[in-house]
This record gives C-alpha cells, sequence and structure tokens, in this order.
C-alpha cells in the first residue's frame, strides 16, 4: 500500500505518525497511509513558509502565472482520476467527485489569470507635487485549515488565491481527506512552485492545527470547518493580531411559494438538502413552504427521494453517496431521534441506517414534516442528510421564519413570481441568495461567504479574495 508523505520545505517528509484513509463506502477499504505531522513538524514548514516569502512575493508574476496554469491543466486532465480519489475518501458520487475536481481546475485557472491583471491605483494629492499609490502588497506565511466536505474545492479555493497574490502556505487539511489534498501540493510541487512556497503538514487540527495557530510567524489563518472550531481559530488569531477569515456553518432556507414551479422547486430541494449527501454548509436544510403548495410539495419530494439510490459513491447509478465517517452517522441519527422525539415532528420519509455490499455509513435521507422554527433540528445545523418542511401562510411569513436563524451563509426562493423574487434577493440576510435554483453549488469566479454565525472576515473565491490574501499599502511620495 502506499505511504504518502508531508512537503516541507520543497521536501517530502515522512511524519512521526500514520493515518489510514478509509473509503466510507467500504471501510475494508484502506486508500493509502498517509503521514500524521506534530507540532515539530507544523514549526518546521512555518519557518520554510516564512524562507521562502520573500522571494515568492517578488516572482514574475508571468511566473506564477505558469505555474497555476499547469496545476489547473494537470487537474482538468486528471478530474476522472481525482474525482475518484474524492469519492473514496469523502463519499460523494462519482459524477460529484468529478464535477468538484473540474472546479478545483477552474479555480486554478482563474487565478492564473488574475496573476497578470494585478494593478495598483495612482490618485492626485491635495497637496501640491505629491503623489499617491495605492498597491496590494502579500501577507506573509498563511495558514490553512480545510473541512472534509469539498476535499479538493476548499483547499484550492484558498491555495490558489494565496500564491496569486504572493503568499507562501502551510495546510493542514481534514484528516479524514488528506488525499486530495495531497494530490494539489505534488501537482503544484511538480508544476515549478519553488520549495517551501507550499508546504503541506497532514495530521490532526488538535496538534497540527494548534500549532499553526499558536506560531508567531502565521501573518493570516483561513478556515473552513464548525462554528465551534472556528471560534476558537478566531480567538488564538485574535491574541496574535492577526488577520482571520472564517467559513463555518449554514442553516440555509429554500422558500417555495405557492406559485413556483413544482418540478423546479421538487427539485431545487432534492439537490440542496440531499445531493452530496447533505455535507453542505450551503445544504437546503429547511424548507419553508405556503400553505397552498405544501401538502403537493411534500408527496412530490417524497416521491423523488423514494426514486434515488444510495449506495456506494463509485457505483454506476447511486445518486447519494454514504456519510463521511461513524461519528458525523451518530450525529445525524441523534438529530434523527430528536426530531422524532423531543422536537416532536413527524419523520415523513427516511431516517433509517441502510445495508449495502460493503460495509459502510448509508442513511436514507431523512425529511422531517410538521415542523416549527423553534425546534432544535430547524435551529441546530446537522451536516447530513437531514432536511425539514416549514408549513408557512404567505410570503412575509415565510422571508420571516428564513432570516429567523443565527446562521446566513445562502438563501432561495422557488417562485413564478418577479415581485417576490426582487424582494427576497433585497431582504434575505444571506451572503448568497438563489430564485429558483439549489442553496448549494456556486460557480468559482465570484465571492463566497455569509453573514451573521455562518462567516467571518473577508469572501473567499473571485476578485474579492485579494481582501484576505493582501494588505494594501498608500505610498506618498514629492515628486
Ligand atoms: N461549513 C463547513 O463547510 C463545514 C462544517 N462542518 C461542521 O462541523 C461539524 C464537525 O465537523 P469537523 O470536521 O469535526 O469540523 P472541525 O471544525 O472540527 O474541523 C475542520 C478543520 O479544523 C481542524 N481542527 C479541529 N480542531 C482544531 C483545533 N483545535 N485547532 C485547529 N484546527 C482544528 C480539523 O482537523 P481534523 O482533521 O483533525 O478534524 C479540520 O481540519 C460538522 O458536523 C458540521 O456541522 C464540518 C465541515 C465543513
Ligand atoms: O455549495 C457549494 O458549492 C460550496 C459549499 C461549501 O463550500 C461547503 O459546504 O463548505
Amino acid at each position: 500500500m502506499d505511504t504518502f508523505s508531508n512537503l516541507i520545505g520543497g521536501e517530502w517528509t515522512e511524519g512521526p505518525g500514520i493515518t489510514e484513509n478509509i473509503n466510507p463506502s467500504n471501510t475494508n477499504d484502506v486508500i493509502g497511509r498517509y503521514a500524521q505531522g506534530d507540532a515539530a513538524q507544523a514549526n518546521a514548514a512555518i519557518a520554510a513558509a516564512k524562507a521562502a516569502a520573500p522571494s515568492w512575493a517578488r516572482t514574475n508574476v508571468m511566473v506564477r502565472h505558469n505555474i497555476l496554469k499547469a496545476a489547473a491543466a494537470e487537474i482538468f486532465a486528471r478530474a476522472k482520476e481525482l474525482g475518484d480519489l474524492l469519492a473514496r475518501e469523502e463519499g460523494k458520487t462519482l459524477a460529484e467527485g468529478i464535477g468538484e475536481a473540474g472546479r478545483a481546475g477552474q479555480i486554478f485557472d482563474f487565478f492564473a489569470g488574475e496573476c497578470l491583471r494585478l494593478a495598483g491605483e495612482k490618485v492626485p494629492s491635495i497637496r501640491p507635487g505629491v503623489e499617491i499609490e495605492i498597491t496590494r502588497e502579500p501577507m506573509g506565511v498563511v495558514g490553512m485549515i480545510t473541512p472534509w466536505n469539498f476535499p479538493i474545492a476548499i483547499p484550492a479555493w484558498k491555495i490558489a488565491p494565496a500564491l496569486c497574490y504572493g503568499n507562501t502556505i502551510v495546510i493542514k487539511p481534514a484528516e479524514l481527506v488528506p488525499g486530495c489534498a495531497w494530490a494539489l501540493a505534488d501537482i503544484l510541487k511538480r508544476a515549478g512552485l519553488p520549495d517551501g512556497v507550499l508546504n503541506l503538514v497532514m495530521g490532526k487540527g488538535s496538534v497540527v492545527g494548534e500549532a499553526i495557530l499558536s506560531s508567531p510567524d502565521v501573518d493570516a489563518v483561513t478556515f473552513t470547518g464548525s462554528v465551534a472550531t472556528g471560534k476558537h481559530v478566531a480567538m488564538k488569531c485574535a491574541e496574535h493580531m492577526r488577520k482571520v477569515q472564517l467559513e463555518m456553518g449554514g442553516k440555509n432556507p429554500l422558500v417555495i411559494l405557492d406559485d413556483a414551479d413544482l418540478d423546479i422547486a421538487v427539485d431545487c430541494a432534492v439537490n440542496g438538502a440531499f445531493f452530496s449527501t447533505g455535507q453542505r454548509c450551503t445544504a437546503s436544510s429547511r424548507l419553508i413552504v405556503t400553505e397552498g403548495i405544501h401538502d403537493r410539495f411534500v408527496e412530490a419530494t417524497i416521491a423523488k427521494l423514494q426514486s434515488l439510490s444510495v449506495d456506494d459513491a463509485r457505483k454506476d447509478g447511486t445518486h447519494i453517496g454514504p456519510v463521511v465517517d461513524a461519528k458525523q452517522l451518530d450525529t445525524d441519527m441523534n438529530y434523527i431521534e430528536i426530531g422524532r422525539g423531543e422536537d416532536g415532528a413527524r419523520l415523513a420519509w427516511g431516517g433509517e441506517r441502510l445495508n449495502r455490499a460493503t460495509p459502510g455509513f448509508y442513511l436514507q435521507p431523512a425529511l422531517f414534516t410538521e415542523t416549527s422554527n423553534d425546534m432544535r433540528i430547524n435551529r441546530e445545523e446537522i451536516f447530513g442528510p437531514v432536511a425539514t418542511v416549514l408549513r408557512v401562510k404567505d410570503y412575509d411569513e415565510a422571508l420571516a421564519v428564513a432570516n429567523d436563524t443565527r446562521f446566513g451563509l445562502s438563501s432561495g426562493i422557488c417562485t413564478t413570481s418577479l415581485k417576490y423574487a426582487s424582494h427576497f434577493k433585497r431582504n434575505a440576510e444571506a451572503g448568497m441568495v438563489m430564485v429558483n435554483l439549489p442553496t448549494a453549488g456556486v460557480d468559482p469566479h465570484v465571492p463566497f461567504g455569509g453573514r451573521k454565525g455562518s462567516s467571518y472576515g473577508p469572501r473567499e473565491q473571485g476578485r474579492y479574495a485579494a481582501e484576505f490574501y493582501t494588505t494594501v499599502k498608500t505610498a506618498y511620495q514629492l515628486a
């Protein structure tokens, strides 16, 4: 079986420990043995990133462009293989895995172009004979802590802009999915990235992640994951007065009005709530449905769910793969019990563990009806294939319920009314709003992020990524 090392200062370096990467569709399948780093390795990686930072910041933008472009080309060429690895280690379906690998390619492609569009401003001064230049400079060493649910796209959308804007990197991927991050590090190394510019330290958050957060030599930290860990990351960054960017949970509403096209509404709900096994921070976990369409919507959604196959992520015909691991499956089952029990909701479909040909973490998607917005299943992020239906009187009540949450990542509406669609776009308290589209599934070249408890700090992706990965300098000169 293959063993995969950490990348520190350009050298593939064995870890003091090893983690086995297990396939959630078949727990007998060990994908590979991956290094498990410790604090000493994290600190060596930070030192390497610090040493490489001045030279990478000065590297010709065409060189940076060429490296990112070459990485994009290899990712596109290997999208099927990388998508297969992703499906095998995370449990997304093969189609979703290949789609996510393609998305990583698009992100590298986009930021390759951005390397050649870096620009500053020249501004007239109010003082005679004085010139002002406003420029952006790299932050320096960026620490990256990434989650398991988008094993290639999230590392890509942090690494690509960081490199484009001249930063060096220490990345710690989630322990459950080291394979895709290792593949990206390997691709970038072979694309010609100088030693020390990208350092990969696989290992535990409590060890490697903590070392990144505790180092005075890390200039900025970008994190995606749970709210609890995100708060901890923010506190540690505050201690160092360090720039931080957090992308955390969601409890995303999808409003369905009486005048919605029923087929579109059901497609949006099923895709948004259950595809990728519901393990998306943008998942449509609350379906807010007006009275006139409620019963038809619930009936059609259940019919659609009945037609979906939950099985091995890499098997032909699978629509929904397994839950990522035993711990997340326990969380999901626990919330299903809370929904049925203390919350008093009606489990209208699914919610039971499934056995398949191989031992895996299979769960029939669960749909709760007769729920109210104060129930725990409507207030807490579950992060699994569990969605609720909230029956409301009209649009005004739907909007109020949609906004009644501590989260604010993505928000959607299905309607044929221009009036309601426009009003919703203006009044939804979310960073992203979707009309007649699922709340999950975003483009790679535009800002991604939310409000309230979902996000903290500047947006990710697209040109807005510059706000996090650069610092602004205003220079005055007597001409
Ligand atoms: N918004 C989103 O995109 C995501 C949200 N979640 C939510 O989080 C819940 C739990 O998932 P989980 O993976 O445990 O999320 P975590 O927030 O614990 O993990 C995210 C990343 O942070 C790391 N980490 C954990 N503890 C620390 C620490 N003390 N210091 C630094 N880094 C740390 C993890 O490392 P390690 O690999 O060791 O766990 C992982 O790389 C899910 O049920 C879901 O609700 C999860 C993933 C993505
Ligand atoms: O919905 C998407 O496309 C992205 C979701 C995401 O980034 C996440 O779940 O962490």
